[in-house]
C-alpha cells in the first residue's frame, strides 16, 4: 500500500473514531481496497500463528467466488437454540447500523461480511467434540480476502472506540504487507493417519432397519435422514490448510468450506446450496438421490440413467423439492422449478438435482429468514421435519453439531450465501471426526444406505490422507 493510500484508510479511520465519540459506543470501521492477484490458500495460511482458530474460507463452485477471513473483531454467537437465526440478524444489524464503510466497489463480498453457521439442532445431547461450538457462530474477519472472477479484494473491519485503536490499524495493515509479500502455502500433508474407524456400523444399519419398519408402520413419517460418523485419528496435530488444499484440488463442483473457532475447524465439500440472495435474486437447489460412480464413462452413464428411473430416489427427491418449493414460495414470485431433476456428478457420487430461482417478494427478506424456513430441508432432517428430527435424536445416538446444518456467509447489504455443511468433518488436535448420511424411506435396505455412507465419507477420507473405503 503506498502512503497516499495509508493516510487515506487513516482519514478514514479517524471519521469512524469521530462517530464513536459522538455516540459513546464501539463503531465498526471498515476499509475495502483492490490488491494485485493473491493466492487465497496462501493468504489463509500466511499469519497462521496469529490468527489460528479465528479464520474461515469459503469456495463456491467453479471457484467464481473465494472469501477468506483471518481473525475476528467481533465474535456473534449464541448458545440458545430458540431464535438463534434471528439473534445473529439483529447483533449483525446493531454492529452495521451506525458502521463508518469505505468500499468504492460493488463486488460480491466486499466490505462488512459475517461468515459462520449454525448447530443442526440444538436440542440434541453435546459430544465432547463439539464443546467449543454454540448454536451459532459467526466471525467478522480483521483481515479478509474476496476473489471474484479473477479480481482480488482486501477488506479491513475493526470495531474502535477511540483513537487508541488506531494501533490495530497500524498492525493489521503490517501483517497485511507481510502476507502480501509471503507465498506460503502448506499443501503437503505432514501427519500420517494412526487409525480410522467406522463408529458402530452395525448399530447403525439395525437403527436404519428399525426405522424402516417405523416408516412401514406410521402412515404419518415418510422420510428420515439418517447420518454416521467415522473417527480418524493421527500421529501428529492435523490442519485446516493442507485439507483444504486437497478439497480445492479433488472437489471443484462444491462448496469448499473451513470455519475454525479455538482448538477446531470445522470442514468439507458440500454439493449443496441451501439458499443464496444477491440483490432481489434468490438460488436455492433440491439435492438428494445418490448413486456411486464408475470409471468406464458406458456404465457411469447407465448408472445415472438407473438413478433418474429409480422410484425410491425419485420420491426421496421430490420430498426435497415439494418441501423447498412450499418455503420459497412463500418469499418469492416468479419462481422458477425444473418439473426433471437432472443429475449432478460430483467425483465420488452422482445426485438427482432440481435447481430453483426465485425473486424476493420483499426487498427487505434476510436471507436468515430463509435459511431458518429451510432448515432442515428433508435431505438432512426428513418429512415431516418435527417427527423427523425426534427421530434422529432418538436413534442416531450422535450429535452432528454443525454437521448439514447452514454454513455461510452474509454481508452488509443483505446479500449472503449458505450451503449446508454435508461431507464434512470437524477437525480437532489429533482428532478428525467424519459424518456421512443418507435418506431412509419405507423401500430402503440398510446394507445400500451404509454403503451410500461410505461413498459419501470419501472426499473427506482421501482429503485427510485416508484409505479408500
Ligand atoms: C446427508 C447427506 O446427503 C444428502 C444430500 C444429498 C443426497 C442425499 C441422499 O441421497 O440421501 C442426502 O439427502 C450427506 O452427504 O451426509
Amino acid at each position: 500500500m503506498t502512503s497516499i493510500q495509508h493516510s487515506k484508510i487513516e482519514t478514514e479511520f479517524e471519521i469512524a473514531v469521530g462517530r464513536a465519540k459522538d455516540k459513546e459506543y464501539p463503531i465498526l470501521f471498515s476499509y475495502t481496497e483492490i490488491l494485485n492477484n493473491m493466492n487465497p490458500l496462501s493468504f489463509y495460511s500466511s499469519a497462521k500463528q496469529l490468527f489460528q482458530g479465528k479464520r474461515f474460507f469459503w469456495k463456491v463452485p467453479d471457484d467464481e467466488t473465494i472469501i477468506v477471513g483471518l481473525g475476528s473483531t467481533y465474535t456473534l454467537q449464541t448458545s440458545l437454540g430458540e431464535h438463534r437465526f434471528e439473534t445473529i440478524q439483529s447483533e449483525w444489524n446493531d454492529l452495521i447500523k451506525d458502521a463508518h464503510i469505505y468500499n468504492p466497489y460493488n463486488v460480491q463480498g466486499t466490505g462488512p461480511l459475517i461468515f459462520g453457521g449454525f448447530s443442526f439442532d440444538p436440542d440434541s445431547v453435546e459430544e465432547p467434540e463439539w464443546s467449543s461450538f454454540t448454536n451459532a457462530l459467526f466471525h467478522l474477519p480483521e483481515l479478509m480476502l474476496v476473489i471474484d472472477k479473477q479480481s482480488s479484494y482486501l477488506t479491513i473491519n475493526i470495531r474502535c472506540s477511540s483513537i487508541k485503536d488506531k494501533d490495530r490499524l497500524a498492525q493489521l495493515l503490517r501483517i497485511k504487507e507481510q502476507i502480501l509479500s509471503s507465498s506460503a502455502s502448506e499443501n503437503i500433508l505432514k501427519v500420517d493417519i494412526h487409525q480410522e474407524e467406522e463408529v458402530n456400523p452395525d448399530a447403525w444399519k439395525k437403527a436404519v432397519a428399525n426405522v424402516v419398519r417405523l416408516l412401514n408402520d406410521d402412515n404419518e413419517v415418510r422420510k428420515v435422514v439418517m447420518a454416521r460418523k467415522m473417527n480418524v485419528t493421527f500421529n501428529g496435530e492435523i490442519s485446516s490448510d493442507h485439507v483444504l488444499n486437497h478439497l480445492w484440488n479433488e472437489q471443484h463442483e462444491s462448496f469448499i468450506f473451513a470455519l475454525e473457532w479455538l482448538d477446531s475447524c470445522f470442514t468439507g465439500a458440500s454439493p449443496e446450496r441451501l439458499v443464496k440472495k444477491i440483490g432481489d435474486n434468490i438460488l436455492s437447489a433440491c439435492i438428494a438421490g445418490s448413486i456411486k460412480r464408475d470409471k468406464d464413462e458406458k456404465k457411469d452413464v447407465a448408472l445415472g440413467q438407473a438413478l433418474l428411473n429409480d422410484d425410491k430416489n425419485r420420491q426421496e427427491h421430490q420430498f426435497v423439492v415439494s418441501m423447498i418449493q412450499e418455503i420459497m414460495n412463500k418469499y418469492c414470485h416468479d419462481l422458477e422449478i425444473a418439473i426433471e431433476p437432472t443429475l449432478m456428478k460430483m467425483r465420488d457420487i452422482q445426485h438427482l438435482f432440481t435447481p430453483v430461482k426465485g425473486t424476493v417478494k420483499n426487498k427487505n427478506t434476510s436471507i436468515l429468514s430463509i435459511a431458518k424456513d429451510l432448515h432442515p430441508t428433508p435431505a438432512m432432517g426428513g418429512v415431516p421435519t418435527t417427527d423427523a428430527m425426534q427421530i434422529i435424536r432418538e436413534v442416531e445416538n450422535m450429535d452432528r453439531g454443525f454437521y448439514a446444518a447452514p454454513i455461510g456467509w452474509l454481508d452488509y447489504q443483505g446479500n449472503g450465501e449458505f450451503a449446508v455443511g454435508i461431507r464434512s468433518s470437524l477437525i480437532k488436535g489429533k482428532e478428525a471426526f467424519l459424518y456421512a448420511g443418507c435418506g431412509v424411506v419405507a423401500d430402503s435396505i440398510p446394507e445400500d444406505e451404509y454403503f451410500e455412507t461410505r461413498i459419501k465419507f470419501r472426499p473427506m477420507l482421501r482429503a485427510l490422507g485416508g484409505k479408500q473405503l
